[in-house]
């Protein structure tokens, strides 16, 4: 059988790819991440928009440009949109979400619930609570710049759990919801990267005992399992209950869905599980993008300068930005989009399952492979974007001064057709407001040591530009 799906010669042949060794196949390059990289330069190397990897027997299928993206994942839906990859790691933790979900009653049922309370008409859903949780950040930021990271953290974290549970901003952001969610955050990555465990490829490795040296995994998923257990069963009593110690709840995702939906315990547990899907894939993904923000600014100290003269001519130094400025400050956006692009945070997307053959330019894609959006090469591809590895937001300004609607918007970093990220209005304004924010009361600069010497700051990711 194995022979005869191989080396069937009136099939297609399979796309290109690195050699591989027996039985494991090419698992040797999902261990060295980082792996966009990897996929990047086989692109280059077999001169093939899609690359063929074996992973002990399971196929794995990396789109590495725009227009394989689009033709697969958005013009033929009934193929790709439809399921996730039954990874191990992944189904144990996330499987009442539908990020992980495959297409079908519940996810659609969980998506339509997100997508009729935050969608591009209704900003004022969440825009309010940005406003008033980047304000606070301000706040913070100036009385110390310490703890950058954690007060970017407090301030992403405090965004979701007020729009979706309704908690008051500032009461939430020194809650013991905004741990957990740093605990369920990390889990949430790490099991979405492809490679990050090889109990997803091989099932039999979950049966070793957690204490046999590189069976950690299993430890590892029981802390995420608890974390997401606590975070979403508290967040829930809480708000059922609508009364926290200390806590003030308004009008908000959850409080409204119960009102439109009624308390049948079945739709109880759709919308907890809606509410804890938007925590989980939205908080890490707007804290990373506002630590590059920082990183940027310190070492292109010319694109802050410029951003900062728009600001003070567009508000001027008597107010604060507010939503109704954005369309008049082009620079904050380029600056916006070119971070999404230059380090994009899911740079391997969320995989995808196909579930038929299919062929892609004479190369098959067999049943069940795991498909893969390179968005990472995508950014920077020479086809879509001039001197791709530098970060320029002029790239997106025209030179009368506007914003240039030709250059390829980095919304391809949200992904693509059915599965595209419901999130990505939300996170557009957040991450908005807070750069608009803070460009408009505050410099950045590298820090300096006891000697008054320049501390450069490194530029280096770890493992995945998910992470810190
Ligand atoms: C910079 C910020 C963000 C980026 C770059 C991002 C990126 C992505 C990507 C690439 C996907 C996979 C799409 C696909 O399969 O084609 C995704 C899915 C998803 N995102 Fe986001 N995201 C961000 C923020 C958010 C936020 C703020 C939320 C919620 C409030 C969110 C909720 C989701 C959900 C629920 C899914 C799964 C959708 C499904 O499978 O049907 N994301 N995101």
């Amino acid at each position: 059988v194995y022979l005869f799906r191989h080396y069937n010669k009136n099939q297609n042949p399979l796309p290109p790819g690195p050699w591989s060794l027996p039985w494991i196949g090419n698992i040797r390059y999902l261990i060295s991440r980082p792996d966009w990289i990897t996929y990047t330069v086989w692109y280059r190397k077999y001169e093939s928009d899609i690359v063929h990897l074996n992973v002990a027997g399971n196929s794995l299928i990396i789109l590495n440009t725009l227009e394989a993206a689009t033709e697969l994942l958005e013009r033929r839906p009934g193929i790709y949109s439809i399921d996730r990859p039954k990874l191990r790691m992944l189904n144990d933790l996330w499987k009442w979400s539908f990020i992980s979900m495959p297409y079908g009653a519940e996810w659609k049922a969980q998506r339509n619930l997100f997508i009729n309370m935050f969608n591009a008409n209704n900003p004022d859903q969440h825009e309010p609570r940005e406003l008033k949780s980047t304000r606070l950040f301000l706040l913070r930021l100036h009385r110390s710049s310490e703890n950058l990271d954690q007060l970017i953290l407090k301030m992403a974290g405090s965004i979701i759990l007020s729009v979706v549970y309704g908690f008051d901003v500032s009461a939430v952001q020194d809650s013991v919801h905004i741990d957990h969610a740093e605990q369920v955050a990390e889990g949430f990555v790490q099991t979405f990267l492809p490679g990050s465990f090889l109990v997803d490829y091989i099932p039999w490795l979950r049966y070793v005992p957690s204490w046999v040296p590189g069976a950690s995994f299993q430890r590892r998923a029981q802390v995420w399992k608890e974390h997401t257990q606590k975070l979403l069963n508290g967040l829930c009593e809480a708000m059922k209950n609508y009364t926290v110690s200390g806590m003030s709840l308004e009008s908000c995702f959850v409080s409204r869905c119960l009102r439109k939906l009624g308390s049948d315990p079945n739709e109880e547990q759709l919308i907890k599980h809606t509410a804890g899907s938007m925590y989980i894939a939205g908080t890490d993904t707007t804290v990373t993008t506002l630590r590059t923000f920082f990183l940027v600014m310190m070492k292109y100290p010319e694109y802050q300068i410029k951003a900062q003269r728009e600001l003070d001519h567009v508000v001027g130094s008597d107010r604060l930005p507010n939503f109704g400025d954005r369309d008049s400050l082009p620079y904050v956006q380029a600056i916006v989009y070119e971070i999404i692009r230059w380090q994009p945070v899911a740079p391997t997307g969320l995989p995808r399952l196909s579930s038929k053959e299919d062929v892609y330019n004479g190369y098959r894609i067999s049943e069940g492979s795991i498909v893969i959006a390179n968005i990472w090469a995508m950014m920077h591809d020479e086809k879509n974007f001039v001197d791709p590895y530098t970060f320029c937001p002029d790239r997106y300004i025209r030179a009368d001064g506007h914003f240039n609607d030709d250059v390829l918007k980095s919304t391809v970093g949200f992904g693509f057709g059915r599965r595209i990220c419901p999130g990505r209005h939300m996170a557009l304004s957040a991450i908005w407001i807070a750069i608009a924010s803070i460009l408009s009361v505050f410099d950045i600069s590298k820090a300096v040591d006891g000697n008054g010497k320049i501390i450069e700051p490194s530029m280096e990711y770890i493992t995945t530009s998910l992470q810190k």
